[in-house]
């Protein structure tokens, strides 16, 4: 008996598991002795242990079978911030997290984890050591924060300690690590456009980079310490490297790591801030016309050219959260597992 009852806590879904940070946290799950249920609209990979199942979370009767007998969900999906499509980040991450509340509450699941953002506060002005104490960004920089902070309020609004679903969120900044799609390929992919020469800014700007396998454990730390007496309930939570370091010297360090030359030249910030609001307002306008997505988006732009660190003493206190991998050790790492973006390989 006592046997079926560690089988059946041990089960668990991952909603958004084929994709980077939902792998890494699959693989991790398996390691701890998980049976993990995966479900995204698409399968990337197969894995003893997993099972797979394919839909759109915004559908509920797909999403039912894969919450069948669990105990726990992570839900880390959401369309990527580059899509800057604003109904599918309004389709997914609002209305398909009402009804990934709503299935979990259905499937008696106890624990529900979401993967929210530190963005959700940031509007483009400094922040620096940020506590989860700051109000939510009024006026965000791109649809994509806009939903994520939605989606939070919702899922962490639906904690309920008297016998009913518990919920936390975590809130990671600037994930990175091997098999990432977006930070190194986009930055990589902008080098070899001949774009990446310039510094946004003075370049002494202090950022957030938290290296995946971190974010995982933060991740896994919640989950298990999320009980209806626990602090936890209904709050989120920074998980970062705790180590800020300036955005132009992680940067620099990944390019040369890959082979590219490090930026040299400054632009001042509120030139180029200016010029990507005019591009995204082109973009927009020439939408219906032409796609056309421009590299320097205001978002990147500001978070290229600010300070934003933030603060993860709340999850040291109440899960014992401490990164294990540090930052140069995961630069390099990320930087080993990219041969294929080399400079000079095609
Ligand atoms: N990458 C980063 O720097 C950060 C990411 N986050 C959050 O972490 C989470 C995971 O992000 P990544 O792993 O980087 O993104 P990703 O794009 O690699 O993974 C997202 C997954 O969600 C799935 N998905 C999207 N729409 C879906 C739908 N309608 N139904 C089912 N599955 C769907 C995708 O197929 C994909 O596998 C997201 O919630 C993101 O907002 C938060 C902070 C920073
Ligand atoms: C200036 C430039 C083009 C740099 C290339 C790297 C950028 C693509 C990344 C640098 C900081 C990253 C980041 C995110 C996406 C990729 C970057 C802009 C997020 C917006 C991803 C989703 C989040 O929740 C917050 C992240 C903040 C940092």
């Amino acid at each position: 008996m006592a046997t079926r009852v560690r089988a059946s806590s041990k089960r668990c879904a991952v909603i958004g598991g084929s994709g980077f940070l939902g792998r890494h946290l699959v693989e991790r799950l398996l390691a701890r002795g998980y049976c993990v249920a995966v479900f995204d609209i698409r399968q990337s990979y197969e894995l003893p242990g997993v099972t797979f199942y394919q839909g759109d979370l915004c559908d509920k009767q797909a999403l039912l079978p894969a919450l069948k007998d669990v105990p726990l969900v992570f839900h880390c999906a959401s369309p990527a911030p580059a899509s800057d499509d604003r109904a599918l980040f309004q389709r997914v991450n609002v209305q398909g997290t009402r009804i990934v509340i709503q299935a979990c509450k259905e499937s008696g699941v106890q624990k529900l984890v979401l993967t929210s953002s530190a963005s959700v506060v940031y509007e483009g002005a400094d922040i620096k050591d940020g506590t989860e104490d700051l109000p939510y960004a009024r006026k965000p920089l791109d649809y994509y924060t806009e939903t994520k902070i939605q989606q939070e309020k919702l899922v962490l609004d639906a904690c309920d300690k008297d016998g009913g679903l518990l919920t936390v969120a975590i809130r990671p900044h600037g994930i990175f690590g091997p098999r990432d799609p977006q930070l190194v390929p986009i930055l990589v992919a902008t080098a070899r456009r001949g774009k990446m020469k310039f510094i946004i800014g003075d370049g002494t700007n202090l950022v957030d980079f938290t290296f995946v396998e971190n974010v995982v454990h933060g991740h896994i730390l919640a989950a298990e310490h999320l009980r209806p007496e626990s602090p936890l309930c209904g709050k989120p939570y920074h998980i970062t490297n705790d180590e800020p370091i300036r955005f132009w010297d992680f940067m620099s360090k990944v390019l040369v790591g890959l082979g590219y030359a490090a930026p040299r030249y400054h632009l001042p910030y509120m030139l180029v801030y200016g010029l990507a609001m005019l591009l995204w307002l082109l973009a927009l306008v020439l939408r219906p016309l032409m796609a056309f997505k421009p590299t320097f988006t205001p978002m990147r732009v500001a978070l290229a050219g600010t300070h934003h660190y933030y603060s993860c003493e709340r999850a040291k206190r109440d899960m014992g959260y401490k990164p294990p991998v540090g930052l140069t050790e995961a630069i390099a790492r990320t930087v080993e597992s990219y041969p294929h973006l080399r400079h000079g390989v095609a």
